[in-house]
């Protein structure tokens, strides 16, 4: 991909980088943002719309994620918290220290009675100085932390012990002889829907698909989309669990605003790898599983697979704090994930370009993934008036030239083509940056 480049004058440049530090320290989000308001728009769902006229340069929004994680393959080079990157230095500080780590182990395995001592992994949360170290220490709800390291160490432990099990692809597709009553149709969002929630149902509890799954080596891909469902289920978590709401940052329930793909992205995958019956699915009542492994597109089948991994880490014995999990949720924040989430890339060195997509040039990293739930509603525009920059971990959205008050604010999705992004309907367009289990960027160093 070529971004288009334009070129941003210095004076201007400083006002924006003013405006820019002047919407941080504000903790400006658009929970407080008068500049935009989100309108249904013809054609295109909910968007952004100038409330007044903006001015080239305005901080239109700057936006804090409710969760965001560094791809497996940067872990060891990009700060799990400002997402600073450094190859091939690596991060040198981890969220607990040796004593620190031990102790908490120690209490783990007092408190869960367990035989084997319960070890904690950090590998994939690293830092690059102690501020970031304590920035994520004490963000969130009060020991957020706690579980979020508690359930990125089971993530990790599973992971290990699949590695090497599975040689080959597990197969999936039992014989089937079911006669079906019905037809639904593809179209009938409603009774799709429910044929997608039993079949989830149906397949999660199949023990030969169980036993299979658990062959299942989850790549880096999965290992990255888990991380990331876990942070924000840890927040659903912390946040009912607490007295203490802490308002300044997105919560779970911010997340379930954002349009959920899960029907368009089964529509698309069930025509395009059913040779028959393309516009309906086959269906009896209280059928087997065999028939809805039948109909279930394989792409489908690789996501439910990566469920059963997280289940199956969140569920070693005697893990206390531990994260709730069921597919409901699973899927409530893989399929709001999927076409919404923003690609966190590396910064230029030398950002003498600003360009569509911040200088998203090819020979820049994606590092990571993050959930800015209070940014999804900016729709994409080929010709768009808003840039996005990632400043640390907060992604901030700048008029590029004059908004009229009514008009839309939209930023380009940028980085698409290249035959990796998947349409999620035939309405619909390239996802804001592909998410990571669909992403099969190649890194340019490794
Ligand atoms: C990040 S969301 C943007 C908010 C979304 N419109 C909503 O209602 O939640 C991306 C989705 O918005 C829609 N979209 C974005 N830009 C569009 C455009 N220019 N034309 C039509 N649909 C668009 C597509 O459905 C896309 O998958």
């Amino acid at each position: 991909m070529t971004p288009n480049t334009y070129v941003v004058d210095e004076p201007f440049r400083d006002e924006i980088a003013l405006a820019e530090q002047k919407a941080i320290d504000n903790q400006l989000t658009s929970h407080t943002n008068p500049l935009l308001k989100v309108d249904i728009l013809p054609g295109k769902g909910r968007g952004f719309v100038a409330t007044s006229i903006v001015l080239p340069g305005t901080i239109l929004h700057t936006s804090v994620p409710l969760a965001a994680t560094v791809s497996d393959e940067w872990t060891p080079e990009t700060c799990g918290w400002c997402f600073n990157f450094s190859y091939p230095k690596k991060m040198r500080h981890k969220a607990l220290d040796e004593l620190e780590s031990r102790e908490m182990s120690t209490k783990w395995t007092k408190e869960n009675k367990s035989k084997k001592t319960i070890s904690i992994s950090q590998k994939k949360l690293l830092f690059c100085s102690k501020e970031c170290k304590s920035a994520y220490l004490s963000h969130g709800y009060s020991r957020e932390w706690e579980l979020h390291i508690a359930t990125l160490s089971l993530l990790e432990k599973e992971t290990k012990r699949r590695a090497g099990l599975a040689a080959e692809e597990p197969d999936t597709t039992p014989e089937d002889n079911t006669i079906p009553t019905e037809f639904i149709e593809l179209d009938d969002d409603i009774r799709v829907q429910q044929w997608i929630d039993e079949a989830w149902s149906c397949i999660t509890q199949a023990t030969d698909f169980i036993s299979q799954a658990k062959l299942y080596s989850s790549g880096p891909a999965d290992n990255t989309m888990c991380r990331l469902i876990a942070a924000c289920l840890v927040r659903k978590q912390c946040e009912e669990a607490s007295l203490y709401p802490d308002i300044s940052i997105p919560s779970y329930k911010d997340l379930l605003t954002i349009q959920d793909n899960e029907l368009s992205h089964f529509r698309i995958q069930y025509r395009a790898s059913m040779p028959t019956h393309r516009n309906s699915i086959p269906y009896t009542k209280g059928q087997p599983v065999s028939a809805f492994l039948k109909y279930m597109p394989p792409s489908v089948l690789d996501i439910i697979r990566t469920s059963l991994f997280f289940s199956a880490a969140l569920s070693a014995p005697g893990i206390e704090p531990r994260l709730e999990y069921s597919h409901e949720l699973f899927r409530s924040v893989y399929f709001r994930e999927m076409s919404n989430s923003f690609g966190i890339w590396e910064i230029p060195k030398n950002p003498s370009a600003i360009t569509e997509e911040q200088g998203v040039t090819d020979d820049l990293e994606l590092l990571g993934w993050g959930i800015y739930p209070m940014a999804v509603y900016f729709n994409h525009s080929c010709d768009a008036n808003v840039i996005k920059l990632r400043r640390d971990r907060n992604m901030v959205f700048v008029a590029r030239r004059t908004i009229q008050k009514g008009e839309e604010a939209c930023i380009s999705y940028g980085s698409v083509g290249e035959g990796s992004i998947k349409l999620h309907n035939s309405n619909d367009l390239q996802p804001i940056d592909i998410g990571p289990a669909s992403s099969k960027k190649q890194s340019n160093k490794r």
